[in-house]
C-alpha cells in the first residue's frame, strides 16, 4: 500500500540545542533505516518550506501509524497522509 505523507516540521523555539541535534541526527538514522528496507522510497524537501513530501510503502495502515510514530521528531510533525491506488495511465 502506497500512501503520501507531507510532513510539516516546528520545531519548539525553547528547545535545548544538543537534544535538537540528538533528534535530528535520530530522525535522519531511521530515515535511512526505513529507505534500505524499501519502505519510504521517495522523500523530497519542499523548496522553502521545513517540510517534506514522502512516498511511504507499508502492508498495512497500522504499519503505516506504526512507522509515522517510530520517528524520533514525530512530536514536532505535522502530518497529512493520503492513500494513493495505481493510476492507470502509468507505464512499469
Ligand atoms: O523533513 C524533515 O526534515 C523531517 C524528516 C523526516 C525524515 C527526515 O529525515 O527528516
Amino acid at each position: 500500500m502506497h500512501f503520501l505523507a507531507q510532513m510539516e516540521v516546528t520545531i519548539p523555539h525553547d528547545i535545548d540545542t544538543e537534544k535538537l541535534e540528538r533528534l535530528l541526527t535520530a530522525e535522519r538514522e531511521r530515515a535511512q533505516e526505513l529507505q534500505r528496507q524499501g519502505k519510504w522510497p521517495q522523500l523530497w524537501r519542499v523548496a522553502g518550506r521545513y517540510a517534506n513530501v514522502s512516498v511511504l510503502d507499508v502492508e498495512s495502515i497500522d504499519e503505516l501509524h506504526e512507522l509515522l510514530s517510530s520517528l524520533p521528531m514525530f512530536p514536532f510533525l505535522d502530518i497529512k497522509v493520503t492513500p494513493m491506488t495505481r493510476h492507470p495511465s502509468k507505464v512499469d
